[in-house]
């Protein structure tokens, strides 16, 4: 065993000194303490999670926590999130989000995430608006909704990001609930433990802005999978249940007027892009990553940039 195992670590060895800036009350704050208490929980090391964000209410959550992170640039969390994880698989890269970042203008960047199945988490702070520029209507706003800053109802049709993280490929779809920390916990940590692309959703409301999904609308409304069907069970563990899963999770994506939380789909049989890479590229991939090889020696660098000139490879 070695002595990182030994340290047991609690979640306030990941709170950084800063404090979180978010309004009283916002749904974030569940968010934050959940991670902190699932990084207890998987007692990770600090130095090997990397946390990415783009712009938001919701993406300066890496700013709250001891960790690595990237403080990235608005929607393009993930393509940031793929250079660290393929360039070190060792690290722990969880991305988080808002639903203006991930759903909006970083939308395609997740449909390509999913249909790689790269081992990354991405958590989605989902306010339906966009909290730091004053409550526009984010993109899983319902049609019909007026929120306090929007002058008529929404004309626009929503995403549904569960649906959406499905289809594009993710091995594994969760939803949670930001004021239940203890349940929303238990899915980050079955997120980062996944092997494979991990998404999930947690409503986490606006209490500035979003004057129509507050906590009591979401109260009304939300159930967990497992209490309402004890036989529920998300796991693909064969490869002949693939579509049947994938149909049973559908069905429950799909609800409107009750908002069910839970594990969706989860199915580790698909291998991952680390995976594919090393078994028809590089079988000491992961051994030996492009983080971990040198890139000059005695002052010169290892490729020889004009032999690659030459190739036309670059
Ligand atoms: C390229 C670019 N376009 C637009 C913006 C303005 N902007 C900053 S944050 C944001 C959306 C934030 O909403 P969301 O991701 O849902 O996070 P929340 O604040 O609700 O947590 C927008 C549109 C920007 N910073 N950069
Ligand atoms: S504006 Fe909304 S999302 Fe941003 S900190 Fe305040 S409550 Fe949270
Ligand atoms: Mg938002």
């Amino acid at each position: 065993m070695t002595m990182q195992q030994l340290v047991k670590r609690t979640p306030a060895d990941y709170r950084w000194i800063r404090p979180p800036e978010w309004c009283p009350g916002c749904g974030h704050f569940g968010v934050l303490q959940s991670l902190y208490n699932a990084f207890a929980e998987l007692n990770l090391d600090p130095s090997k999670i990397v946390l990415v964000s783009g712009i938001g209410c919701s993406s300066r959550l890496p700013h709250f926590v001891r960790t690595t992170s990237v403080h990235a640039i608005h929607g393009r969390a993930i393509p940031y999130a793929l250079g660290i994880k393929l360039a070190n698989p060792s690290l722990e890269v969880v991305v988080v989000g808002g639903d203006g970042d991930l759903m909006a203008i970083g939308g395609n960047h997740l449909l390509h995430l999913g249909r790689r199945n790269v081992d990354i988490t991405v958590i989605l702070m989902d306010n339906s608006v966009y909290g730091l520029t004053r409550g526009q209507a984010g993109p899983t706003l319902p049609p019909g909704l007026k929120v306090k800053a929007i002058p008529k109802a929404n004309p626009q049709g929503e995403i549904n990001p569960l649906l959406l993280a499905l289809t594009a490929g993710f091995t594994f779809i969760a939803r949670g609930y930001s004021y239940d920390i203890k349940y929303t916990t238990k899915l980050i940590v079955e997120a980062i433990r996944h092997k494979g692309s991990a998404f999930v959703q947690v409503y986490s409301p606006c209490v500035t802005y979003n004057n129509i999904m507050t906590r009591e609308w979401y109260e009304k409304r939300i159930y967990k999978l497992e209490e309402a069907d004890p036989s529920w069970d998300p796991v693909v563990h064969d490869e002949k249940e693939v579509d049947t899963k994938i149909r049973k999770a559908l069905d429950k994506i799909v609800e409107r007027d009750r908002l069910p939380l839970g594990i969706f789909y989860k199915n580790e049989l698909v291998p991952t892009f680390e995976e594919r890479y090393e078994s028809i590229y590089d079988p000491n991939y992961r051994a030996l990553p492009p983080a971990l090889q040198p890139i000059e020696v005695d002052g010169k660098p290892v490729v020889d940039f004009e032999k690659l000139i030459a190739d036309k490879i670059l």
